[in-house]
């Protein structure tokens, strides 16, 4: 049986896991990711590595489904021993009392007692809290060993920006946009949209427990922490505000004091692809094209469950053309 060929546009941690699943889900495809920028150059390499649903309003059983399959994934490479991806437990502590549905997902969940929080609130608007472990991805070493798995099955890699979709019709049978907020232009979608997020890679060894509020986090990984957090929408400016960087680190501190001996390590500024819904979907219009883009600040959180999905609409795809 002829091979499909399937063009992957894109290689974030979207793009690069969606070919590694198409892969491993269609064994005789042959698959290519075509990309402008790739790790560490992407948005994806930005991230903290939180495993935690982040300025994503989409439907939260599809979230819980999405996490619970990343979960997984983590778990099976922590198996094999590869750093930059751990277990971390810490603070959720929040403004108004609200228990998300997605903290099923989670280990260990304790709801913060009345006495707890007074031992654990820092400010005035802390009232409520949770306690709870979670996982960390670091991005760019599991894009890594991904690739490493994405060729070493014979997969191929082309490095050039896509400026119009049609023009891998020729050589594809089966197109993937993980285009991230690329998709704007490659498909003309308005409604997806930067969510401006600056961060502070820090050294600080002796804090062990993750903290995050309604607008700061510190967040750990293998040897840093990560201090956040803006959200700022729409707002395409990538260079970092030095004013801005203040405030996330004295806004971490009021919250983790210990975090003022931190060594600062570097600053970060990337957009999140913001988007009502993640669109993982066969385009209606396109036929050949199914899209897997728009994670907001989720997409490591999202990754597998979502790579997975795209797969099986791919092979959907294939299916239907080998009976034409
Ligand atoms: C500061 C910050 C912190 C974050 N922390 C977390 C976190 O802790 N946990 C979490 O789950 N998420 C987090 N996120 C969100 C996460 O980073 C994104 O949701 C995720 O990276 C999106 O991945 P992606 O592969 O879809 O897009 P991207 O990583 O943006 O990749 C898009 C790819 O498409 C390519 N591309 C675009 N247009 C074209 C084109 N026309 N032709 C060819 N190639 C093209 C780009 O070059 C790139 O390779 C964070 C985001 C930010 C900004
Ligand atoms: C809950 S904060 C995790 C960090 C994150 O996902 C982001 O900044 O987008």
């Amino acid at each position: 049986m002829v091979s499909p060929k399937i063009a992957v546009i894109g290689a974030g941690i979207n793009g690069v896991s969606s070919a590694l699943a198409i892969q491993e889900k269609i064994p005789n495809a042959e698959v290519t990711i075509i990309s402008e920028k790739f790790s560490p150059n992407t948005t994806s390499d930005v991230a903290a590595g939180l495993i935690e649903p982040y300025l994503c309003d989409d439907d939260v059983n599809k979230i819980i489904r999405w996490t619970k399959a990343t979960i997984h994934r983590i778990q099976e490479y922590m198996a094999e021993g590869n750093d930059g991806a751990e277990e971390m437990s810490g603070y959720w502590i929040q403004s108004v009392k609200e228990v998300p549905k997605w903290l099923e997902v989670m280990k260990n969940v304790n709801v913060l007692s009345e006495q707890e929080m007074k031992q654990i609130a820092k400010r005035p608007e802390h009232k409520f809290g949770v306690f709870y472990s979670t996982w960390y991805l670091e991005p760019t070493p599991y894009i890594k060993w991904e690739t490493e798995k994405f060729l070493k099955n014979g997969g191929r890699i082309v490095q050039r920006k896509v400026e119009n979709i049609r023009e891998l019709d020729k050589d594809f049978d089966v197109i993937v946009n993980c285009s991230g907020l690329g998709s704007k232009k490659l498909v003309g979608d308005n409604g997806i949209y930067p969510t401006r997020g600056q961060i502070i890679k820090v050294s600080c060894p002796k804090v062990k427990h993750f903290f995050l509020d309604d607008q700061y986090y510190a967040l750990l990984n293998d040897s840093t922490i990560t201090l956040g957090g803006t959200k700022d929408q729409h707002q395409w400016d990538v260079t970092v505000n030095p004013k801005l960087a203040q405030k996330i680190f004295e806004g971490n501190c009021v919250n983790v004091p210990s975090l003022r001996s931190a060594r600062i390590l570097s600053h970060h500024v990337d957009l999140r692809p913001s988007r009502a819904t993640v669109r993982l979907e066969i385009d209606s219009k396109l036929g050949k094209l199914v899209h897997n883009y728009g994670h907001g600040g989720s997409g490591i959180t999202l990754h597998w469950g979502c790579a997975l999905e795209c797969a099986a609409l791919v092979e959907q795809l294939v299916a239907k053309r080998a009976k034409l």
